[in-house]
């Protein structure tokens, strides 16, 4: 069983306004977002783009409804920009992420990256690093994982699709080519949306359990990715289209899930995260369902 002195459980502000696409509940303001995230049973959030930038008028605001700052999402470009320039807008987000109280980053390198692009999320345009790209991609997330460490932090990697690390095969010459001290930030619905199999989403947490520092719950509609298939759907397309979904509502089986982060003791934070559009699923409806799912499936 998830021990609940060792497991927190946040929701993304996705839901109420996506950061990739922010006409999708362009509506929902900040203070909405945080208190139907605290009304649903939630304790913990990510940085979305409508929080505040000042720390302490942020802590305020999260503080006054019982909420806390668990990670953020960090864009890198090491595979075409300077590496300086990720290295240091990186310190600035992790000091501001240590204001926080936060413990964990999640990177993604989204150099070439084409989640935001209208063009279609599966074929030949995804981002394929030459070896070139990733001898630069790495050594530059290792100096990232090293300074996070440095702060009593954990530099962690989201495989995102639409990204050169998608796929099981990216995945693994991420992992075998960074040290202990860059962890994955496991996303199920990533993994599910990429290869379509629980077996891959299953796989991948046996594989990675002990270099997982965060955790993104996102469910995927079958039908849904099978359509984004067939009408070559860009992501954010798919998005609107609802592809994602919260843990529960979905195709993914969550129970190898919480066996395995049960079984190695994971102790950190499980983030419910199902970007949609929020005009057609409630943020506070879905998080609700979400909050119900997990407390029925693993007593938290
Ligand atoms: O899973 C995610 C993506 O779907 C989405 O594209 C990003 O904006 C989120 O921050 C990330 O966690
Ligand atoms: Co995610």
């Amino acid at each position: 069983m998830l021990d609940k002195n060792k497991i927190k459980l946040g929701i993304a502000p996705i839901a109420w306004t996506n950061d990739d696409l922010p006409e999708l509940g362009a509506e929902n303001t900040f203070e909405q977002c945080i208190s139907e995230m605290a009304l649903a049973g939630f304790t913990g959030s990510e940085i979305g783009n409508k929080y505040p930038k000042d720390p302490e008028v942020l802590k305020k605001a999260l503080d006054l409804r019982g909420m806390q700052i668990c990670n953020c999402w960090f864009s890198t470009f090491f595979t075409t920009r300077p590496e300086e320039e990720t290295i240091e807008a990186f310190k600035k987000q992790l000091d501001f992420l240590d204001q926080m109280g936060a413990k964990v980053i999640g990177c993604s390198e989204q150099g070439s990256s084409i989640q935001g692009k209208a063009v279609p999320i599966f074929g030949d345009q995804k981002p394929v690093f030459t070896d070139e790209e990733w001898n630069k991609f790495l050594t530059g997330m290792n100096k990232l994982g090293a300074i996070a460490k440095e702060k009593g932090m954990k530099c962690g990697f989201h495989h995102h699709m639409g990204t050169g690390v998608q796929t099981p095969a990216e995945i693994d010459r991420f992992m075998n080519g960074t040290s202990e001290d860059v962890y994955l930030l496991f996303d199920s619905g990533h993994i599910y949306f990429s290869e379509g199999t629980q077996e891959a989403v299953d796989i991948l947490i046996d594989k990675y359990i002990k270099r997982i520092a965060h955790v993104h719950l996102k469910d995927v509609r079958g039908e849904k990715r099978q359509e984004c298939l067939a009408k070559k759907m860009s992501f954010l397309d798919a998005v609107k289209n609802g592809t994602f979904t919260v843990p529960g509502d979905g195709n993914i089986s969550f129970d190898h899930i919480f066996k395995v982060l049960a079984e190695n003791d994971y102790t950190g934070w499980m983030l419910v995260e199902a970007e949609q559009d929020p005009a057609k699923a409630n943020p506070l409806e879905y998080a609700v369902k979400a909050r119900e799912f997990i407390r029925e499936k693993t007593g938290l």
